[in-house]
């Protein structure tokens, strides 16, 4: 079996704050392969966007990670030098963003900006570098390219400054695009076209994409694998089809349920009864148990373990006690895991060994 094109294990990520950490991202597992779509759902506040940043070493301040890994093509992404990473995301990894203008710079036209960005990760002459502009604005379906290109960010709409962006996110070719919120800032009939344009874009170009959001009906229709979140842990993971079909964790099902029909509308979190917890201060057990309308004795115990219910679906639910484990973060509080593989000196080795 090849490597996933991303494979993120056991990763933590904290803000240090003066009053403690926040528990943004806590011991979460899940890939990513080759030329396919992941969704990453859940609430506001779950933990979606510093997820999605602590991939690519751009956590905001004070976040950083503090557990786990991130396995780029079978690179370790965590212990990796800025200078790395720069390249990396220069060439390999690329970003869009929930605010188009706020990446964009006011100061210079948009034929620059991209131009810039060919010039510092590119063998392209000038000349090349400006075709290759005005052919991905074309692409992006940005009229009468070779004009636009000289205007200013300002000039464009929202949904077309979004198609400025992801010009530029693909200006150099990536694997691996990474999506927070691209279209949740735009006009409904805007989101749409930028949704099937990046549908369409990912299936031409092969693209494989991390697309953070709120709406069940982008996930339904786009994406190949989703992971749910919820206070700060991705609590499923699996194929978006069996996931919708048969979802393992309480929290999932609750959320599937918000949805009418979930091809057209956005899940209404707040339908679940009661709020999530604080990240500074999360309840002993599983983080779910508060609103869980299945919670049993076990729950308060101890955080669950992932639970492999086949090769392609985590669940952290201990309804599915029984199934086999992933050894969990040593950091995390989870003594489970010391069930299932030996410690040596608070080392948890893999026990599927290299993969
Ligand atoms: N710079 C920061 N300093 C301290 N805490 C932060 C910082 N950035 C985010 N957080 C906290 O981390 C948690 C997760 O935030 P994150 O933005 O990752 O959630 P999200 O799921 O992307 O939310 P949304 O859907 O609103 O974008 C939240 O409780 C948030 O308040
Ligand atoms: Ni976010």
């Amino acid at each position: 079996m090849t490597a996933p094109l991303l494979d993120v294990d056991r990763l933590s990520t904290h803000y240090q704050t003066p009053t403690g950490p926040v528990k943004a991202v806590e011991d979460n597992s899940l890939t990513l392969e080759e030329g396919e779509v992941l969704g990453v759902v859940g609430e506001s506040g779950s933990g979606k966007s510093t997820l999605l940043r602590s991939v690519m070493g751009l956590v905001e301040d004070p976040g950083e990670i503090v557990e786990g890994s991130v396995e780029y093509r079978g690179r370790e992404l965590t212990t990796m030098s800025d200078a790395e990473l720069r390249k990396l995301r220069g060439n390999d990894i690329s970003f869009i963003f929930q605010e188009p203008t706020a990446h964009l710079n006011p100061a210079y036209t948009v034929g620059d900006q991209i131009t810039d960005v060919l010039e510092a990760h590119t063998d392209l002459d000038s000349d090349e570098r400006w075709e290759r502009v005005y052919d991905l604005l074309g692409r992006l379906g940005i009229p009468s390219p070779r004009e636009r290109a000289e205007a200013y960010p300002h000039e464009f709409s929202g949904g077309m400054a979004q198609r400025v962006c992801i010009a530029m996110a693909l200006a150099c070719d990536p694997d691996l695009l990474l999506a927070d919120e691209p279209t949740s800032a735009l006009d409904v009939t805007i989101q749409a076209q930028i949704i099937d344009l990046l549908s369409d874009l990912q299936e031409d170009l092969g693209l494989s994409i991390l697309w953070v959001t709120h709406d069940m009906g982008v996930v339904a229709e786009t994406c190949d694998t989703m992971a749910v979140m919820y206070a700060g842990n991705v609590v499923e993971y699996g194929p978006v089809e069996s996931v919708f079909a048969e979802p393992s964790h309480p929290y999932t099902e609750a959320l599937l349920r918000t949805v009418p029909s979930h091809l057209d509308t956005e899940p209404r979190f707040d339908t679940i009864e009661g709020s999530p917890p604080d990240l500074q201060n999360l309840p002993d057990g599983c983080v779910f148990r508060e609103r869980c309308p299945d919670e049993m004795e076990a729950c308060s115990a101890r955080r669950p373990p992932y639970y492999e219910l086949s090769e392609e679906r985590l669940s952290k639910c201990f309804l599915h006690e029984g199934c086999s484990t992933r050894p969990s973060s040593p950091s995390a509080p989870d003594p489970t895991a010391l069930d299932d593989v030996t410690a040596d000196g608070g080392q948890l080795t893999d026990p599927e060994g290299e993969r």
